[in-house]
């Protein structure tokens, strides 16, 4: 794999910019726009429940139980879009994904505050593929001991890989701004645990 690790210690993230032309990104963003029955996510902040501006969804291989942030939602099956996106992805990372989280954010107001994606019910140090739709958005990551910041952009089409242990030594944040006024979707590919 050509690309860099953008983390200097304790984890793996690689950016493969944009692996989707302008138009195709705008494309598949109309789709999933219209298509995915896009709902407000709940989470729990000081004790308080707290209904987010941002919408989510939640697709897998089988309906699997999601609890995030408190709420568990079952999984949906895969759309035309989505499938072609997981192929694409893994095709490109060479990595395999039995479910995808959607993000849709209306504006740079909404974000998500630090956090690692290592709930118990997905794998431990699987990798997880995040491809960015529409709008470009800063997104760091803070280590959880040294508190050292990595920031970059996510591009319109872009592909950022997290691996090995970035989930357990690292958290990362999308944050919200002022200075974007365009919808962005992101979806994060990820490895839940499958009952035997
Ligand atoms: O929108 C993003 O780029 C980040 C989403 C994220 O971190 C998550 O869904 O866990
Ligand atoms: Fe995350």
């Amino acid at each position: 794999m050509e690309e860099v690790n953008i983390l200097p210690f304790d984890g793996e993230a690689y950016y493969y910019g944009k692996m989707l032309s302008n138009k195709s990104a705008i494309n598949y963003f109309n789709r999933l726009m219209h298509t995915i029955p896009w709902e407000h996510d709940k989470i729990s902040m000081f004790g308080k429940l707290i209904i987010t501006k941002r919408k989510v969804a939640w697709y897998g291989d089988k309906p699997f139980g999601y609890t995030y942030s408190k709420t568990t939602k079952y999984a949906l099956p895969w759309t035309l879009e989505l499938l072609d996106l997981k192929k694409l992805i893994e095709r490109k990372t060479g990595e395999t994904f039995n479910s995808c989280l959607l993000n849709l954010y209306h504006n740079g107001e909404e974000g998500m505050g630090w956090h690692s994606d290592n709930e118990k019910d997905l794998i431990k140090n699987a990798s997880i593929g995040s491809l960015s739709l529409g709008a470009e958005r800063m997104f760091s990551f803070k280590h959880k001991k040294t508190k050292k910041l990595v920031s970059l952009y996510l591009e319109n089409g872009s592909l950022l890989l997290m691996k090995g242990t970035t989930q357990t030594n690292w958290l990362h944040r999308l944050p919200s701004t002022k200075n974007v006024n365009a919808p962005r979707i992101n979806l994060t590919f990820r490895n839940m645990i499958e009952d035997i």
